[in-house]
Parts: C-alpha cells; structure tokens; sequence
C-alpha cells in the first residue's frame, strides 16, 4: 500500500481509514511512540533541516511547556462503562473524520523527503484526516490536491505585502476546493531559532517555494538566501515578504475576497478571540506555533480553556503545539477543543518512512486516543467532559457539587 494513490472514494469518506503496517527498518527497532520517531527522523536528517524542524525560539522554554502543559494534567476515569463499541469519529469544521485530529501545516516537507507534501497528503486521505498546507510548501497546492483529490485539506496561509500575490494564491486555493483558509496571526515576523541562525538555513537549491515558482520565478518568492549567506535565510526571507502590518481588519479583506471560511491561526489569548470571532473568523486555533515564535508565551494547552471560555460555543476551537500522545487529544478535547492538531510529530514520520511513516503516526495516535477514551469510560467523543480532568497533583475536587448535580 504504500506509495499508492488515494482513490476519490476513499478520499471523501474520512471516517473510513486502512490499518497501516510500521515501516521495516535497517537496523532499528519499530517505533512505538511519537518520541521514537523523533529519535529516528534525528538521526536520519542533516542537521540543517532537523535543526529547522525541532527547535523553538530563543531557550525554547515554551517547547518545554507546551508538552509538559499536557502531562500536568491528569484524569479523572469513569469505570464500569460498556465500551465494547466506540465511535471515534468527530465533525471538524464540517467535515467528517476517522478522530479529532488534524495535521497542522508545516513547511518546506521535501527536506524531510523526496515525496514531500505529496506523500502526507496521500496518508491523511488514506487515513481520514484533515491536511493544513503550507503557503510555503514545497510542492504546488495543485499538485498536492492531484495527488489526493477531493480529500478535505486547509490551506495555510502568510500574508504577503504583495497583496496581489495573497490573493492569487487564496484564488488558487479555493479553485481547488480546499475548504477553509488556516490564516496565521502569529508571525509578523519570524522567532529567533537559534539553530537556523547557526546552521545559515536556506532552503536547499533543489527546492523551491513552489506555490510562488509559477507566480515570480525570477524574484525571490520562489528562493531563499543561498548557502553560505551569515544567519538564518528564512528570517530574512520572511522579513522581506510577509505583512508585519496585518490587522483585524484585513480580515475583512479576506473575507471580501474569498468564500472559505477562516480559522485564526495562532490565538493564546480570551481578548483575541473574542476579536477573531468580531472579525468574522469561522473558527480558531489555539496555537503558539509549535513554540516557535514567541519563547516563554503559555503553553498551548493551558491558553486553551480562557480561549473556549471567551468563545462560549460560538465557533469551533482547535489546539496545536505539543499533542504527542492521544491522551494529550481526550485532555485538550475535555477542556473544550472541537480538535487536535499535530506538527512535528507526523514530520518525523515523514522523514523516517515517507507516507507509511506519516500514516503509522496518525494510526498509532488514534489508538492511543481510542485506548484513552476506553479507559475513561468514553464510547464516543461527545462523552469528553471537562470533569474528566483535572490539573496538576490530585487536588480533591469538589465531588459533593459533582454528586449533588447528578441527583
Ligand atoms: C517544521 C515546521 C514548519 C512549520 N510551518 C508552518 C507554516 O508554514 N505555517 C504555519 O502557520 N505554521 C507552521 N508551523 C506550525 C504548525 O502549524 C503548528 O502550529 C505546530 O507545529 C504545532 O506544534 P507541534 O509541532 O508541537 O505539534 C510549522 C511548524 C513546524 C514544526
Ligand atoms: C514564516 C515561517 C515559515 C514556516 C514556519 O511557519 C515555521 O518555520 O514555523
């Protein structure tokens, strides 16, 4: 199965996912966690690239946090629930998935391996989740929706000070019938990582942007900073091209040119929120970026429940930067979000194993999900209730308020 098409089919119906086999690896054991891929994807990759897909800003404390934000919660399971029969499924944005995962867009994937975003948008639709795709990927979003039609994708996207640009890329976008637009709100410029700065990142020559390669060849959308160049290439490439003056009412702009929907990509905060919802945004994404932007911002996982608070239902709310376990998905889903997104973890997938490694990633967190469900007393995903966990060490929780309201 691996390296095979998706057919349309099977595409559409993400509730339908296949069981995928571990890649068979020279010389190492089969990974069995998200961390072993990681231990793997650094060994295999050069520095460069690992470098650029592992690090955080500045000392990385919110790396640290956003995984740890996690483990600090603990649960609170029911017992003696028949849970012979589960139904994992769970409407995100509309559509229909295998769990209440997402793969969050990560950039420039053709580091990771020859097959690129080809390969993970091929194991999303052939595992029934949702893809987010780069602005700045390195296969053309029509190639990447060839590849997998029909299967629901985001497109994520930078706002360029080009607004022609932006909008020709939305245009493009929508043409190929993805169905919400990932605007991100948390880069006006790019986070300090000091291991691109060391490494002088670029992106290799034999890549290239390729959603802007077509557009302007011969200017710098579709190159970066070559080797040899003094500190991080992406950071000047970003300060050169993307809107640090982007507001709330460009939104409105975005709105005025496209009928996709939008998440906020990158809200930590109740005031933001409660101003992406009056901005027309049709969902949000509690994210810090994978700790990349802004170091010692909140873990994700802990901005999350003043996010949903603020939100009171109105619109959907989505949570990425440190899920690594599908518990971490019952724990983010008990404090309010719709759904989970991964980065690193299915990129590391992606460069041990190319598409089977990606869909080994997602199968194996639906398991965990599933396993963690089960042993909540959970059959199905609405049985998620927020007293289910609770934070830090075993606080007593007030069970006499808890008891009371079930008599
Ligand atoms: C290598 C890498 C590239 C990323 N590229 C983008 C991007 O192009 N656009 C974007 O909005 N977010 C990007 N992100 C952030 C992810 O969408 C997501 O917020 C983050 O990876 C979640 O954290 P996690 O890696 O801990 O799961 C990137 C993250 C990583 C690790
Ligand atoms: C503007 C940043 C480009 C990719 C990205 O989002 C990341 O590396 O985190």
């Amino acid at each position: 199965m691996v390296g095979t098409m998706v057919s349309q089919a099977e595409a559409r119906s993400l509730t339908t996912y296949r069981t995928v086999d571990p890649p068979t690896l020279v010389g190492s054991a089969v990974p069995v966690n998200v961390y072993e891929y990681h231990a793997l994807a650094k060994a295999k990759l050069p520095a460069m690239v690992y470098g650029y897909y592992a690090s955080g800003a500045d000392d990385m404390q919110t790396l640290k946090d956003n995984e740890e934000g996690f483990k600090r919660l603990r649960f609170r399971p029911r017992v003696l629930i028949d849970v012979t029969k589960q139904d994992l499924t769970a409407v995100i944005m509309g559509t229909a998935t295998s769990f209440p995962m997402v793969l969050a867009p990560t950039a420039m994937q053709r580091m990771a391996h020859p097959e690129g975003e080809l390969a993970t948008a091929r194991a999303a639709a052939a595992q029934g989740v949702i893809m987010g795709l780069s602005s700045w990927s390195t296969t053309a979003l029509e190639d990447v929706e060839a590849e997998a039609p029909g299967s629901p994708k985001w497109f994520q996207l930078y706002v360029y000070k080009d607004r022609a640009i932006t909008l020709e890329l939305v245009r493009r976008a929508e043409r190929q019938g993805f169905l919400a637009i990932a605007l991100t709100v948390d880069t006006p410029r790019l986070g300090r990582r000091e291991a691109d700065i060391r490494n002088s990142f670029s992106l290799p020559p034999h890549l290239t942007m390729a959603n802007f390669a077509a557009i302007d060849p011969s200017r710098e959308q579709g190159k970066m900073t070559g080797p040899g160049a003094k500190g991080s290439g992406l950071a000047s490439y970003v300060a050169s091209l993307i809107d640090q003056s982007l507001s709330w009412k460009d939104i409105q702009w975005l709105k005025e040119n496209s009928k996709m929907p939008i998440l906020a990509k990158g809200i930590e905060t109740a005031e933001d929120a409660v101003l992406a919802m009056e901005a027309g945004c049709a969902g949000i994404i509690v994210s810090n970026h994978g700790a990349r932007q802004l170091d010692g911002v909140v873990s994700t996982i802990d901005a999350l429940e003043e996010v949903v608070q603020a939100v009171r239902g109105r619109i959907p709310v989505f949570v990425d930067s440190g899920v690594r376990r599908g518990t971490d998905i019952v724990k983010a889903l008990a404090l309010g979000a719709s759904g989970a997104c991964i980065g690193r973890p299915y990129v590391w997938g992606l460069a041990v194993a190319g598409q089977q490694g990606v869909e080994h990633v997602i199968q194996m967190l639906r398991n965990e999900f599933a396993l963690a469900m089960a042993l909540c007393g959970c059959v199905k995903v609405s049985d998620i209730k927020r007293d289910m966990v609770i934070r830090d060490v075993y606080a007593p929780y007030d069970v006499q308020a808890q008891l009371k309201s079930k008599m």
